[in-house]
Parts: C-alpha cells; sequence; structure tokens
C-alpha cells in the first residue's frame, strides 16, 4: 500500500472553522496518573477472511498499542492512512473528541455515510481498545459497565444446496446439535427455478411458496431448540416483501432481514407496519443519524448496525440508546475478525436491549486462530476481563491469512 494518503491536500479539513484537535480546543492539560499518552502511528493490515477485514493498529509513545477493525471493504486503509495525520500527536483517552475530529475533518470526503465512516469505525473501536490498556479496565467499562456476563451470538448459515429446503433443515439440525447455536440465520434470497426476471424485484407465487417452505423446513426442524432468522439482502419490492412477511407469519420466525431496498424509508416502514413477523434493517445505514431514521419512524422492529461500518463502539451505543427509546432491540449484523466481534460483544453488554450478535465465519476453519483467546463458546461471548477489548493478536496466524502484497504491522 502507499503510504502517501497521509500527505493528501484538502483546503477544506486544513482550514476548517470547526477545529477539534487537542490543540485548539485547549484540551492539552497535563492529567497525570499515566493518561499523559500521545498516538505515534496508525496502521493496517488486511487479512483474506471470508470478508477481506481490515484490521488496524494505534500506537503510542507509552508503548501501547490498540486494536481495531473496521467493517472490510477496498479503499479502507487507504482512508485510514489518510486520517493518521489528524490523530497522532492526541491523547487517545479523548475518543468522543478524536470522532468529532475526524467526523469534521472528512465531511468533505464523505463521513456523513459510506467508507469514510467505515474507516472511522476502525480508529474508533482501537481507541477504545487503547484506552482501555492505558486505564486497565475492559472496554465495555468505558461505555458504561456490564448487563450480562455473556452476550449471546448467532451463526450465519450456509448449504451448498441452499434452495432445497430439507438441506437447510439438515444444517440448522447440524449447527444447533454439533456446534451448539441457539439462534441461526439462512439466507432467503436463493434461486426457487419459479424466476422469470432476477432484476424486477417482483416475487412471483411459485418463489412465495418456495420461500415459505424453507422457512417451515428449518423453524419446524429446530423448533423449540433455536431462534432462526432469514435474510433477504435487500432484494424485493415493497409489495413482494409484504406477501413473502405474511406467507410466513405462521411459522416461529426469529425475524425478517432486509427485504426491501434501503435507500427508500417510506416502503421499509409500511413493509414493517403490513406484518406480525419481525423485520430487521440496519447494515446498510450509517451512524446515529441515518439509523434514527429507522427507529423513530418505527420501520423496524429489530435494529441491526453493524458496528465496525456504522461508526464504531460508541455510536453503536447511541444507536441502542435512540432504539430503547422505542423498545426496540439490537441484533448487531457481524461478518467481521474476532477482533470487531468482540468489540460489537463489548456493546452487547453494555446496552439493555442486546438480542444478539452475529457470526458469520463458521465454514472458515481459522477465524478464531487471529486471536490467543477463545472468542465463541457454546453460542455465546463470555466478555473478557482483561484490559480494553481482551484479545491478543496471534500475529503468525495475521501474517499466514495477510491479503497478498500486504504489510504485516509493527508487533506492539
Ligand atoms: O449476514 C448478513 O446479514 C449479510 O447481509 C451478509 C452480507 O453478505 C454482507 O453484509 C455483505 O454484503
Amino acid at each position: 500500500m502507499s503510504k502517501d494518503y497521509a500527505d493528501l491536500h484538502d483546503p477544506n479539513a486544513e482550514y476548517t472553522m470547526r477545529e477539534l484537535s487537542a490543540e485548539t480546543m485547549g484540551a492539552t492539560a497535563k492529567r497525570g496518573g499515566g493518561r499523559d499518552v500521545e498516538i505515534t502511528d496508525v496502521q493496517t493490515t488486511m487479512v483474506d477472511g471470508n470478508f477481506p477485514w481490515t484490521l488496524v493498529r494505534i500506537y503510542t509513545d507509552a508503548g501501547i498499542v490498540g486494536t481495531g477493525e473496521a467493517y472490510w471493504g477496498a479503499g479502507v486503509p487507504e482512508l485510514i492512512e489518510r486520517m493518521k495525520p489528524f490523530v497522532v500527536g492526541e491523547n487517545p483517552l479523548d475518543i468522543d473528541r478524536l470522532f468529532e475530529h475526524l467526523v469534521q475533518k472528512m465531511s468533505g470526503e464523505g463521513s456523513v455515510e459510506g467508507v469514510t465512516v467505515t474507516a472511522i469505525s476502525g480508529i474508533e473501536i482501537a481507541l477504545h481498545d487503547l484506552a482501555g490498556k492505558i486505564l486497565e479496565i475492559p472496554a465495555y467499562q468505558l461505555l458504561g459497565g456490564k448487563y450480562r456476563d455473556e452476550v449471546r451470538v448467532y451463526c450465519d448459515c450456509h448449504t451448498e444446496e441452499e434452495a432445497d429446503p430439507e438441506a437447510c433443515a439438515d444444517e440448522a439440525e447440524r449447527v444447533v446439535e454439533e456446534l451448539g447455536y441457539d439462534a441461526l440465520k439462512f439466507d432467503l434470497d436463493v434461486p426457487s427455478g419459479f424466476e422469470k426476471d432476477r432484476a424486477n424485484r417482483h416475487l412471483r407465487p411459485g418463489e412465495i411458496r418456495h420461500k415459505a417452505e424453507i422457512v417451515e423446513a428449518v423453524t419446524e426442524r429446530v423448533k423449540d431448540r433455536a431462534d432462526v432468522a432469514f435474510d433477504c439482502h435487500w432484494t424485493f419490492s415493497g409489495g413482494s416483501a409484504k406477501r413473502l412477511a405474511a406467507a410466513i407469519e405462521d411459522y416461529d420466525v426469529w425475524w425478517l432481514e432486509d427485504p426491501v431496498p434501503p435507500e427508500n424509508l417510506a416502503v421499509q416502514e409500511e413493509v414493517t407496519k403490513s406484518t406480525v413477523t419481525p423485520i430487521t434493517v440496519g447494515e446498510n445505514r450509517y451512524r446515529v443519524t441515518e439509523e434514527r431514521r429507522l427507529i423513530e419512524n418505527q420501520a423496524v422492529d429489530i435494529i441491526a448496525p453493524d458496528l465496525p461500518k456504522v461508526g464504531g463502539m460508541r455510536e453503536t451505543r447511541k444507536i441502542a440508546d435512540v432504539a430503547n427509546q422505542y423498545y426496540i432491540p439490537v441484533a448487531m449484523h457481524n461478518v467481521s475478525s474476532p477482533v470487531a466481534t468482540m468489540a460489537s460483544a463489548h456493546v452487547g453488554t453494555a446496552i439493555p436491549n442486546s438480542l444478539a450478535v452475529e457470526y458469520h465465519s463458521y465454514e472458515l476453519g481459522w477465524w478464531e486462530d487471529l486471536v490467543e483467546e477463545t472468542v465463541i463458546e457454546d453460542g455465546y461471548i463470555e466478555i473478557p476481563e482483561k484490559p480494553g477489548l481482551g484479545l491478543t493478536l496471534d500475529m503468525d496466524a495475521v501474517e499466514a491469512h495477510m491479503v497478498e502484497g500486504e504489510t504485516l504491522f509493527d508487533e506492539a
């Protein structure tokens, strides 16, 4: 990766009136108690998992290093490199101000939504790990403390015969009995053989029947042993989504996720309010500003922010707080490595309305090798009491699984 992104020129970022650096704000006073720490460097390494995970490291003059992760995607390491000058020299304990500082500095480069928010999220998570290590407390303590010792995890499931209801039911049985999960998710945007046109978003009767058969086969098979959600990946029209949600109302569906595209809130609201099937949405929205609209319009029954994409740990906490005003639970979308998964779990323990955190890598085989600790056991994450996120990267494993051409970041 080129290291020139840190030198990119943006007059808006350089001369902005709203300037939140420690120097301008007058937040440089000596703090004592080992809290006079300065950020010296920010580095990234991309790991070739079932998604290309961007791990982030923030280094300090105290020799303490924080590790975070940004949601996967091209351009994220470059954006993090671009933001490095805005945090080097800053005290990493000022997490809230540094988040605002980055949002302000990057406002001309897309800090409202999209990949810039994702990049900021990775830095924000690393700051929580770092702050916890400096203060010698677990990250959840920075968010207000604990509601639960363990956070429930749901397993996103796949089978090679994803369109075969019985194959899905067999996989559900296996994941419950052999892997120990009591919460699952299957995809419903799978071919049924009845499609005439894959672009027009309309579901033909045979397609609805086929999806209902998958729902019936899976929910009946693991009835009373597991909660099962179904994902549609923003595929269908409002009318088709309403018909699908109605067709599965008689089954024990945990939730139906993303039945319609994310852009049009009015359509989403209409679908959600048309059915008693619980509707979950949120992974394609950014920051509390966008998630808030889904919540305040009661366009969701369950909100699903993706923590390393939506803005990080404090932003997810803010979303959960708004959701809690409307009695809406939070099921965190997650396709990340153990780092952002554990960050999600720390927020999950710090909020009253946590339903579950997703795990999306059970087919990979080496997900937990990236860290020295056990992360998921019997379908739950026990929140570590070690400082920060409570994880230690296995640098050999990270190096072994790096995206080709990537450079391994420095040791702590
Ligand atoms: O697990 C989910 O809810 C997903 O939607 C997984 C997606 O494939 C992922 O987020 C990337 O688009």
